[in-house]
C-alpha cells in the first residue's frame, strides 16, 4: 500500500522520494529542496500540456471513425485524404532542413551496427546487454540453429566435437569474407603473429600470408610474436581472433584460435517501456535503480547458472598495441540509451496539488536523466557517453506537436539539472500513423537533439488496426509485413531520415527481429533492413546481436544509403492505404487459425505480466514457435481480435470458446513453473484471464489500442489482492 511523502504541493510515494533523496540525487550537484520545488511546477506547467495532447488524439480518432462509418466499403482516396488535412491528421507539411544535433558518440552517428533491447527491470538482462558490445561467435554458431544439427552435429549434453568442427570451419569462412588473407584461407592458418607492424600469417606450408587489406589489421594483445588476440576492424566493426594454444578449443586449432569475438551490440536500449511490468512506485524504483546502478557502473547481479553462483558486472574497456607499438583502447560495452514510456500513462508514484496521478512520461524524463547525469559528471569508473549526451528514446508519440512537447519536457528537465541545452538528446520512434505521415514535420520538432528514428513496425501495426478500425475487417495478421503501407511507411522512414540529414549524425534504425530462435532464419533475412537504408536494426538477444553484427560486415550501410539518397519519393498515399479484407473469404479452418494464434499470444504473455510482473516473455505460436512477445505485440493480437469481432467475422461466444481452449494449452506450456497459477478451468477468478479478455472486448475502446491501461488496472488489482493474502 501507498505511503506518500508531502513535498510541497505532491505526494511523493515514499519508495521513489527515499531512491531520489538518498540515491539518485548525492553527487549530482542538485539541492534536493530545489530539485522538489523544480519538479513540481515543472509539473504544473506541463502536466496541463499532455493532457490537451491526449484530447486531441481522442478527437481525432472519433473524427476518423465517424469519417469511415459514413463511408462504408470503397471510398473515394482523394477525399479521404482532403478529410485527413482539413482534421489536422495530416499536417502542412515544412519547409526543407537538416538536422543539427552535436556532441553525439561515433557509436551512434557513424558506426553502423546491431541495436539491442534489454527490459532495464531485469539486472542480470541489462548487464548482460551493457556487455553485449561484444560476444563469441563461436558461442552463437554453437548454441543456435545457424549450425544444423545433421551428421551427428546435435546440440545435446556437454561439448559436441562434430558440432564444435563445423562451429570453426562457418567462422573461418567469415573471417575469409571479412578479412581475406592473401592467396591462402584462414583455415589454413597455422600462426597469426606482428611482424614490423603487419599481420603475417604462416600457413601449412611454411609460407607467410597477409592480409589482402592490410590497414584492416587495427591492434593486438600480448607479445607480437605469439599474440594472445588479433584485432581486426571492416565496415567500422572490430573482431578479434582470439588464441590460446592451451584452451580446451584452442588446443585443437592449428593456428591456436579458441574463439572469435565480434563486437556486437554498439548500442542498446535499456527499456522502461515495452518490455517492462512497472505499475507503481515499488516497480519504477526497481525500473530507475538499475538504471542508475549501470550509470555510476556499480550495478551487480548475482544468479545461479548451472550449479554456480555467477556474479555479472560491466565490462571494463578493451586494450590493444596498435600496429605502430602505441596502445589503442575500445568501449568494451554497448552505448546505452534508455526508453522512457510515452505521453499516455499517469504513475501513482507522485500525487499532484489535486490528488491525482502524474504522467508517467513527465517522470521518466526526469529521473532518467538525474540518473543519467552522473556519466556526465564521471561519478562512474567506466564512461557511457564520450560527448556528454544523455540518450532517451521516447515512444508513442502521435504527430509533430506530440514530438515538440517532448522538446518542451527535455528543455525544461535541462534547465531543472544544470544541463546544457540539448544534452539530452532524444531517439523517436516511428510507431504510430501519424507519426510516419508528418515525419518530416516530427523531426524538425527536435532537429537539434535527434540522434535517431526507428520503425517501430510492431507498435505501427497495432495503430494501422485500430486507426482503421471502422474501415472494415483487417487482413491477416502475417500478411501484414507485405503490405503497401507497412512496405511503404519503412520506405519513407529511410527517405526522410536521410532528406533531413541523418546520415553521419544519427541512426535510422529498423525494427525487432521478434523470434529469438529462428537465427538461422534471421541470417538469411535482416541484412535486408541494412540493404533498405539503415544503419541499426533491433535485436532481442545478445546472441542475435553477433550474429546481426555479420551482416554489417557484409553490406555498407553508408553505401546503401548513397545510394538511396538518389532515388527519394513521397510515400504518402501509399502509407494510407488501409489493409482491409473487404473481400475476404476466409474459410472456417483460417479464421479459427488466426484467433488461436493471436489468443494463444496474448494469454502466454498478459499471464506472466498480470501474474508475475514479466513485461517481455518467449511465448510460443500455434505453430510451436517462439516469439518475443511485448506490449506491442500484444497491442496487434487484441486489437486483431477485437476488429474481427466488430465485423463479425467472429462472434463474442467463439472468442470467449478459442481463449478457454488456449488457456488450457498455456496453462499447459507453464506447467513447469511451481509459482504458475492456472487459468482453468476458474476462468473468472484469474485475473490474467480477465485482463485477456478486457483487451480484446474492451479494445477497440481503448485509447489509440494501446494495452497498457487494462494490464496496469489488473496488474495493480493482482498485485493488491496479494498483499491481503
Ligand atoms: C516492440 C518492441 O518494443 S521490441 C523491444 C522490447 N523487447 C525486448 O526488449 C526483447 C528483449 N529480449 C528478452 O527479453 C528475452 O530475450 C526474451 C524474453 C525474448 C527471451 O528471454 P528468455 O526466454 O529468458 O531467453 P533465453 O532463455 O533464450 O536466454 C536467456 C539468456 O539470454 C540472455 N538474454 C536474453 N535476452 C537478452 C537481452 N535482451 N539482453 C541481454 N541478455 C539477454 C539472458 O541474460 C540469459 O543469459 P544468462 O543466463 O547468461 O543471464
Ligand atoms: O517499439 C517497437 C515496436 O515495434 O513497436
Ligand atoms: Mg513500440
Amino acid at each position: 500500500m501507498s505511503d506518500y511523502v508531502k513535498v510541497g504541493t505532491l505526494q511523493v510515494d515514499r519508495a521513489l522520494y527515499e531512491f531520489i533523496v538518498s540515491e539518485a540525487l548525492p553527487e549530482s550537484g542538485i539541492v534536493n529542496e530545489q530539485f522538489w520545488s523544480d519538479f513540481e511546477s515543472l509539473l504544473a506547467d506541463l502536466t496541463p500540456l499532455n493532457k490537451n495532447l491526449l484530447e486531441k488524439r481522442d478527437a481525432l480518432q472519433s473524427k476518423l471513425d465517424t469519417w469511415y462509418n459514413e463511408h462504408p466499403g470503397n471510398y473515394d482516396f482523394k477525399e479521404y485524404k482532403s478529410f485527413l488535412q482539413e482534421i489536422g491528421y495530416l499536417e502542412p507539411q515544412v519547409e526543407d532542413f537538416k538536422i543539427t544535433s552535436e556532441n553525439v558518440d561515433d557509436d551512434i552517428s557513424t558506426q553502423a551496427g546491431p541495436q539491442l533491447v534489454v527490459p532495464v527491470d531485469n539486472a542480470r538482462y541489462a548487464l548482460n546487454a551493457a556487455n553485449a558490445r561484444y560476444g563469441s561467435l563461436y558461442d552463437a554458431l554453437y548454441g543456435t540453429d545457424v549450425i544444423n544439427e545433421e551428421d551427428g552435429a546435435e546440440r545435446v549434453g556437454g561439448y559436441n566435437p562434430i558440432r564444435g568442427e563445423k562451429v570453426v570451419l562457418y567462422a573461418k569462412e567469415v573471417l575469409d569474407q571479412i578479412a581475406p588473407l592473401t592467396a591462402s584461407s584462414h583455415k589454413d592458418a597455422v600462426t597469426y603473429k606482428v611482424t614490423s607492424g603487419e599481420l603475417c600469417v604462416t600457413v601449412g606450408d611454411g609460407t607467410e600470408r597477409t592480409l589482402e587489406e592490410s590497414e584492416k589489421f587495427k591492434g593486438f594483445q600480448g607479445p607480437a610474436e605469439d599474440p594472445s588476440a588479433i584485432l581486426l576492424e571492416n565496415n567500422g566493426l572490430h573482431l578479434e581472433i582470439q588464441i590460446d594454444r592451451n584452451h580446451p578449443i584452442g588446443k585443437n586449432d592449428a593456428a591456436g584460435v579458441k574463439d572469435i569475438l565480434m563486437e556486437s551490440a554498439t548500442t542498446t536500449i535499456m527499456d522502461c517501456e515495452d518490455s517492462v511490468a512497472a505499475v507503481d512506485a515499488e516497480d519504477k524504483v526497481r525500473v530507475y535503480k538499475n538504471l542508475l546502478g549501470l550509470m555510476k557502473g556499480e550495478l551487480t547481479s548475482t544468479f545461479d547458472k548451472g550449479g554456480k553462483e555467477v556474479t555479472r558486472q560491466l565490462q571494463p574497456d578493451r586494450h590493444y598495441t596498435n600496429p605502430n607499438g602505441g596502445e589503442i583502447s575500445l568501449h568494451g560495452r554497448s552505448l546505452m540509451f534508455m526508453r522512457n514510456v510515452g505521453h499516455l500513462m499517469t504513475t501513482p508514484a507522485i500525487l499532484d496539488g489535486n490528488g491525482e496521478e502524474v504522467p508517467e512520461g513527465i517522470m521518466d524524463g526526469v529521473v532518467t536523466s538525474l540518473v543519467a547525469k552522473h556519466d556526465l559528471l564521471r561519478n562512474s569508473r567506466f564512461r557511457n557517453s564520450e560527448k556528454g549526451s544523455i540518450y532517451i528514446v521516447k515512444p508513442k508519440m502521435h504527430g509533430s506537436k506530440e514530438v515538440a512537447f517532448a522538446n518542451e519536457l527535455f528543455d525544461r528537465i535541462e534547465d531543472m539539472l544544470g544541463l546544457e541545452r540539448h544534452t539530452i538528446k532524444i531517439g523517436v520512434m516511428d510507431e504510430e500513423r501519424r507519426t510516419t505521415l508528418n515525419l518530416k514535420n516530427c523531426i524538425h520538432e527536435v532537429k537539434e537533439r535527434i540522434v535517431f528514428i526507428n520503425t517501430g513496425f510492431l507498435d505501427r501495426t497495432g495503430d494501422e488496426i485500430h486507426t482503421s478500425m471502422a474501415a472494415g475487417p483487417m487482413i491477416r495478421k502475417k500478411e501484414m509485413k507485405s503490405s503497401t503501407w507497412l512496405q511503404s511507411y519503412e520506405q519513407s522512414n529511410v527517405n526522410i531520415g536521410l532528406s533531413t540529414g541523418l546520415q553521419g549524425r544519427a541512426q535510422i534504425g529498423k525494427g525487432m527481429w521478434a523470434m529469438p530462435e529462428m537465427m538461422k532464419s534471421m541470417l538469411e533475412q535482416k541484412h535486408s533492413q541494412l540493404e533498405a537504408g539503415a544503419n541499426t536494426a533491433w535485436v532481442p538477444s545478445p546472441t542475435a546481436a553477433t550474429l546481426h553484427a555479420l551482416h554489417y560486415h557484409k553490406i555498407n550501410v553508408k553505401a546503401a544509403q548513397d545510394q538511396l539518397l538518389e532515388t527519394i519519393q513521397d510515400k504518402t498515399d501509399e502509407i494510407l492505404e488501409v489493409p482491409t479484407a473487404l473481400d475476404a473469404n476466409w474459410t472456417e479452418k483460417e479464421i479459427q487459425e488466426e484467433l488461436e494464434n493471436n489468443a494463444q499470444g496474448i494469454l502466454g504473455y498478459v499471464v506472466r505480466w498480470v501474474n508475475h510482473g514479466v513485461g517481455c516473455s518467449k511465448v510460443p505460436d500455434i505453430d510451436d514457435v517462439g516469439l518475443m512477445e511485448d506490449r506491442a505485440t500484444l497491442r496487434i493480437s487484441s486489437q486483431h481480435m477485437a476488429n474481427w469481432l466488430h465485423h463479425g467475422i467472429v462472434n463474442e461466444e467463439k472468442v470467449k470458446e478459442t481463449l478457454r481452449k488456449m488457456a488450457k494449452v498455456v496453462d499447459g506450456q507453464n506447467s513447469h513453473d511451481p509459482e504458475y497459477r492456472p487459468m482453468a478451468p476458474d476462468f473468472n477468478r484469474s485475473i490474467a484471464f480477465q485482463a485477456a479478455c478486457d483487451l480484446i472486448f474492451e479494445g477497440r475502446g481503448e485509447p489509440n489500442g494501446y494495452t497498457e491501461p487494462i494490464l496496469h488496472k489488473r496488474r495493480r488489482e493482482l498485485k493488491s489482492e496479494t498483499y491481503v493474502n
